[in-house]
């Protein structure tokens, strides 16, 4: 099982996360809430060892095995929606791509450019692109930004009937009430689930 203990994160004066605890299981959609600011993309970063907490353990997993979608998307204006995805796919598995693109709901989209793509499109394809990568536990902060509540109830729908283990940041309600289980960061300060 994949777990985190007492972990403590402070940026100067500010404690963004005191002694939180959580256990994730091995699949299925988990939500972190909290407003803005609350320290959902720090904990993210902790668990993919991109901060290093000053406290707390991180177990049953190691960077190496964690895809993470960041806040923002890192498209690259000169490769096509398709090409992002076969720029980290191996060759045995470009014939995957219409497939990911589909669960994004970017079916039609292969050979279109960044640059033509709306907020919500570019956002899809971004985790598109996360999910292709092979992973044990896949980190998506705040994935359905600018996508419109019905789609991205589909998308989640799609991502769980696959079984892939998901830990998502949101702070909006209708993203969470979809969540197979929601932690609070905003309660008090020891959390186990
Ligand atoms: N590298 C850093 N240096 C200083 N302060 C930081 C750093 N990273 C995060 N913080 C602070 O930690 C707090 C939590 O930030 P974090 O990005 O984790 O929040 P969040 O819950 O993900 O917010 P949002 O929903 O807006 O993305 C914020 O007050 C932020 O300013």
């Amino acid at each position: 099982m994949i777990s985190c203990r007492s972990l403590s994160v402070s940026f100067g004066e500010k404690k963004v996360l005191d002694r939180f605890s959580l256990s994730l299981p091995d699949a299925g959609i988990t939500a972190l809430r909290g407003p803005s600011g609350c320290g959902k993309t720090t904990l993210l970063r902790v668990l993919a060892g991109l901060e290093r907490p000053q406290s707390g353990t991180v177990s049953g997993i190691s960077p190496r095995e964690i895809a993470i979608l960041f806040q923002e998307n890192r498209l690259l204006p000169w490769r096509s929606v398709g090409q992002h995805l076969t720029d980290v796919l191996p060759k045995d598995r470009w014939k995957d791509v219409s497939r990911l693109l589909e669960l994004v709901e970017l079916g039609g989209e292969a050979s279109v450019y960044p640059p033509a793509l709306s907020g919500g499109m570019g956002r899809r394809l971004a985790l598109a692109r996360c999910l292709s990568l092979p992973a044990r536990l896949y980190l998506l902060d705040e994935p359905f930004a600018g996508v419109d509540r019905e789609r991205a109830g589909r998308i989640m729908d799609r991502m769980r009937a696959l079984g892939l283990p998901i830990l998502l940041s949101s702070h909006e309600e209708d993203i969470l009430s979809m969540a197979d289980r929601v932690i609070p960061l905003d309660g008090p300060p020891l959390r186990v689930l």
